[in-house]
Order: structure tokens, then sequence, then C-alpha cells
């Protein structure tokens, strides 16, 4: 029954909390240990040298700093010590108190856009309005060998003046249940396999660590003099799309304001020549899609052997057979510091064990953090499954939208995303929907760059409320106001449902899920009905029958044995992945908290993911 879909739809909030940015241009690179010196009469490119420091040459090789000196002053020195010490304001060794990048130079632009160096008031931001009861009881498990504990406030960890304040500017009160866990875990310089349900604070929980790192560290790296034009970031944050490349960097610019820390974007269809311009004033912090960056890399453009942090948000999408090959060139065979030296944080809400123990490749002596169980979806996504005939469903879409509007929904407060299965599809119900009178737009891997950003913009804004997408919104992509995902086609691969429909039900607010299934989709039912009677969600008994059917032949990967239950597991304690040969591959402690007792795991195998529609 179509009409009633808004009524389940918590009041929409009011703003985006991402503060628009305008850019400021810089002369030169200067490391952030030099940043919030006052100004000298030094020039500006006067080459800088590390405390006591050599840099080398040797591309491949790791800059001439030797393992145990990079291990040494990297955040690693702190396991025992700094990284794990608490307070308010944090202990000593940092270098940047107070001040950004560009202390005596041009004037970093501001990205809450308050233009008050104080405490401003943030009247657009919204996030005061968190429902943090709804994480209050989520199961937790870490496992691996000395676990540091969780915090419960950002006052008990030691991020640094600079960095708390913009937390604050962003109003986060307190932590997120994946942050709590997450950032003390890495700011003791361990690595991090880590899966928390969709919309759960996953960005910051990965971006303070790094941030912080690099503020605290005196060894952040000029680049060396023999390659100018070669840009060496500390921190690599991979992701699969440009847009949410693009999210990332502008969260991060937002926590790293003023910090010291420069962060860089760089991803394919947009001019190289702009990005390249950005990289040679400096960079911290490059966020990038592996495309773009091996295209960097070959140009020699960038160097990764000063890297001391790599996250791979939607971890799970970058070792799969789609991007795997690309990951592994960058990670593995360029100059990259290796896993031990340098630090691998890998985050997404999904994590196939296949997936998982190719992940170990890129790990070292790692945490594994399961926040919900691995792979669910949030319980404040109502979930409907309705069958709808292939030849039936654009009147069906149509029912749903007339009945949003006779419920008076605004448009600018619920904003529908329809999933699709092609591109080509895409065009056409968009086509389609705009001249049966309903305000959309389209976003896929065959629009331009411009397109897909102007549809995003427009999309956001509420000027079309409706955004017909591919599989490349499905992942990250962080929109206010998405009241509703319409799975229009259901995706072949379940993780991909969780993922299209985290687009809604965001940092603890309500949306609605609706999936049209039908015959195509009977691989699907299965692990459908796992998922949502996992998510507490009413399982239709067609449904239900479908999934007994189809139990015969492509079995749910999350099911297994255990009774149709799924959860957070770390890969390392099934035996079957166990690698044996007297190696403690797991060799760890097991904390559960809050009743997580569901027992399994994946028992079927991994399917690659269907791409035909992914950019
Ligand atoms: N501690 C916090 N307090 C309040 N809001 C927060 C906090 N941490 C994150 N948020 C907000 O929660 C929203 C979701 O965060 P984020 O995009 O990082 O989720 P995610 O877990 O990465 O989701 P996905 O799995 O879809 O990528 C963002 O709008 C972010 O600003």
């Amino acid at each position: 029954m179509p009409t009633s879909w808004s009524d389940s739809i918590e009041k929409a909030p009011t703003g985006d909390g991402i503060g628009a940015t305008s850019r400021a241009s810089r002369s030169s690179y200067v490391p952030p240990h030099l940043r919030n010196r006052p100004p000298t009469s030094d020039p500006p490119s006067a080459p800088v040298s590390y405390a006591g420091t050599t840099l080398g040459n040797d591309p491949h090789g790791h800059g001439g700093l030797s393992v145990g000196e990079i291990h040494s002053v990297g955040p690693r020195k702190d396991r025992s010590g700094a990284g794990g010490s608490r307070g308010v304001g944090g202990g000593s060794g940092w270098n940047n108190r107070s001040g950004g990048w560009d202390r005596g130079r041009e004037r970093e632009a501001n990205p809450f856009q308050d233009d008050a160096d104080t405490e401003p008031p943030f009247g657009e931001q919204e996030n005061t309005g968190i429902n943090f009861d709804a994480y209050d009881d989520i199961p937790v498990e870490t496992s691996g060998k000395n676990v540091p504990p969780p915090v419960n406030t950002f006052a008990e960890i030691d991020l640094g003046e600079a960095l708390n304040l913009n937390i604050k500017r962003c109003k986060y009160v307190k932590p997120t249940p994946v942050q709590r866990y997450a950032i003390p875990i890495s700011l003791t310089g361990r690595d991090l396999m880590a899966c928390a349900q969709t919309g759960s604070g996953k960005t910051a929980a990965f971006c303070f660590p790094i941030i912080s790192g690099i503020m605290k560290s005196s060894q952040s790296g000029p680049r060396p003099q023999r390659m100018p034009r070669m840009a060496f970031p500390s921190a690599l944050i991979l992701s699969p799309t440009r847009e949410l490349s693009m999210q990332i960097h502008e969260e991060a610019k937002k926590f790293a304001y003023q910090t010291g820390v420069k962060v860089v974007v760089a991803y394919g269809g947009a001019p190289i020549n702009l990005q390249l311009r950005e990289l040679e004033r400096g960079v911290d912090i490059l966020v990038a899609t592996p495309g773009r960056l091996v295209d960097l890399l070959e140009r020699a453009r960038v160097s990764l052997q000063m890297i001391r942090y790599l996250a791979l948000d939607e971890a799970d999408r970058m070792l799969d057979m789609g991007f795997e090959p690309q990951i592994r060139r960058i990670v593995q065979q360029m100059d990259m510091p290796p896993p031990g030296v340098r630090q691998t944080l890998l985050f997404s809400a999904t994590f196939p064990k296949e997936i998982q123990r190719l992940a170990a490749d890129f790990l070292s002596n790692y945490v594994f953090l399961a926040v919900g169980r691995v792979g669910s979806s949030t319980d404040l996504i109502v979930q409907r499954v309705e069958y709808v005939l292939e030849t039936d469903k654009r009147s069906h879409l149509m029912d749903l939208l007339h009945a949003q509007i006779a419920n008076g929904v605004q448009a600018k407060q619920a904003l529908t995303l329809v999933f699709v299965e092609t591109k080509k599809g895409a065009d056409s119900l968009e086509h389609w929907l705009c001249i049966n009178g309903f305000p959309a737009t389209s976003i896929h891997g065959d629009r331009t760059q411009q397109e897909r950003e102007y549809a995003l913009r427009s999309f956001k804004s509420g000027k079309t409320p409706i955004l017909v997408a591919t599989d490349v919104a499905a992942r990250g992509l962080d929109i206010p106001h998405v009241a509703h995902v319409v799975n229009f086609d259901l995706p072949n691969d379940i993780d991909d449902y969780v993922h299209r429909i985290g687009r809604t039900g965001r940092a603890g607010k309500s949306g609605l899920a609706t999936a049209f299934f039908n015959e195509n989709n009977s691989s699907l039912a299965r692990p459908l009905a796992d998922l949502m009677q996992e998510s507490n969600q009413e399982v239709p008994a067609w449904l239900s029958r479908f999934a007994a059917r189809s139990s015969f032949g492509r079995s749910s990967r999350r099911g297994g044995g255990s009774g149709g239950r799924f959860g957070g597991r770390d890969f390392r304690k099934d035996n079957s992945f166990n690698r044996g040969g007297g190696m403690d591959f797991y060799g760890g402690g097991n904390n559960v908290n809050s009743g997580y007792n569901a027992p399994g795991g994946y028992g079927g195998g991994y399917g690659p993911t269907v791409t035909s529609a992914w950019d």
C-alpha cells in the first residue's frame, strides 16, 4: 500500500552540516611543525629541514628514512606513550596548538563560513538533534591483541586543541560508538579493520586520528629538494567514487581547519592540472580515487614514500574484484612504506569474509572492530519490500511519489533517491519522471563530472528532489534530508542493498527504504529476508516463501550454518581461514559488549559485485 510511507519519516532535519568551501591559493608548502611560528623574514619557499632527519630520494625505498626512523617518529612511537595518554587539551608534543598552515601567509579558507575564529553559533549546523540513544545498546565487538579501551567523550581523547575546537564547531557533542572505539585504537598506532553501520560517523573516526597524528608529529614531510614538483603526502585516504572523495575532502578540511594540516583531493573527470597545482602547494592528507592517483603516480607527481597513514573508506569495495588490482598497485607496488611501518585503517559498513582475508595482506597486528553486526542495516531505517512486476514499476513509483505529495511532505525536507541497475535505465527513468511532472535528475558513470556534480547539488538543494542513480551513489554519500530510498531495481548483492538504503536514516535519524521485488530478484530473497529480520523489520510472507525456495539455489552468504543469524565476525576466528603453520594469525583477545552474542558469521562465499552501473 503505497500511500502512507511518509508517516514513518521523522520530521526532517534542517541543515546539512557541511559548509561550502572556497579554496585559498598558496604559494608554497610549509610543513605543519613550522606553520604556527610567527612570521619570519625567511622566504616562504625556503628549504625546510627536519629536526635531525635526512630525507633521501630513493623512489623505491622509503625516502631515506629507515624503517626504524619512521617508526620512531610516527604515531607508533606513541603506542605506550602520548597516543595513549588521555586528558583535555592533550599532553605534550603538540606542534600546532594555534593557527593553521596559512599563518603568516595566505589566509586559510574558513570551511565553516563563520569568519569569527571564536566558537560560532553555527546556525546552519544540525548535529545537536542527533538521537544518540539510537546507538546506545548497539553491540560492539573488538578482537586482536591488547585492544585499547574505548572512551565516552571527546574530552578523554588527546586530539589537540585545534581539532577539538573544530569538533565543537561541527557540533559533535559526543563520539558515536564507532568513534568511541576506533579513535583510541588508532591513536595508539594500531592498524584497524572497522565495520560500522551506514551513517554512524566513520569518516570522523578515521580522519581525527590522522589529523591529530600529523599535528602531533614534527616529522611531516617537506618534499626532497631534488623533486620540487613532487608531492609527498603523509596520509592517503582512498575511496571508490569521485563524489565520495570530494565529500571526505570537505569533511577533512573542516576537521583540519587551523590545525596546520593541509588536505588535497584528486579524482577523475576533473582537470588534472588544477589538482597538480594544488598538490604543488603542499599536501599532508591526500584524498583520492584510485584511478586518478595511479595517473599522478605514473606522472611522478606524487610519491607515497612518506605515507604514515593509509585509510581505505568503503574498504570492502576497494578490495573487491573491480578495484583490487589498482589498490595492490598503489599500496604494494609503488613506494609506500609496508604494513607495520605505515598505519592502515580500513572502514566499511560491510566486510565479507573473503574480503577480510584479502585485506589482511595490507595490515599488521590489527584490531578488528564491529559496531553492530557486520553488514547489517540500521534499525533506524524502515524497510519495505513490495512485489512489483517489471512492467508495473514506473506506475508503482508514481503512486509512491503522489502519496508523498498527498501527505504534504515538503520537497526540500524529503528527498527521494531512486536506485536503478543501469546507466541507460537511469536516463530513461529520469526523462519519464520529468515528463510526468516530477522534478528529477540523475547521476551515473556516463554523465560528465560536471553533470554529476550539478545533479548532486540540485538534489541536495531540493531543486530536483528526486535523484535517479546507479550504484555510483550507493556508498558513503551523506546527503541530509534523504527521507526515502527506492530500490526500483534491486541489486544482486545484499551488501549493495545495505549501502544503498544507508543513504537514509543517518546519524540517528530515521528513514524509509522501499524495494520493488519480483522473480528477477529471487537470488536476493533469502539474504534480504535475513537482513530484514535481523533489523527487526516486518518480512512479508511472500518474501519468506521466495527465500525458502531460493535457499536451494544460491546460498545466502550471511546465514551459513548459524540458523540465519549473522554477525560481526573477525574472519581470523574462523578456522577455515586460519593459515596455520604456527602463525598466531588471530592471536588476540576478544571483547564483546552489550550482549553481543550472535553465533556464526558469514557462511557462504563472496560473490563478486556486479559492477555494470559502477563508474
Ligand atoms: N560525533 C558526532 N556527532 C554528531 N554527528 C556526527 C558525529 N560523527 C559524525 N556525525 C555526522 O553523522 C553523519 C554521518 O557520518 P558519516 O558520513 O561519517 O557516516 P559513515 O559511517 O561514514 O556512513 P557510510 O557507511 O554511509 O559511509 C555526518 O553528517 C556526520 O557529520
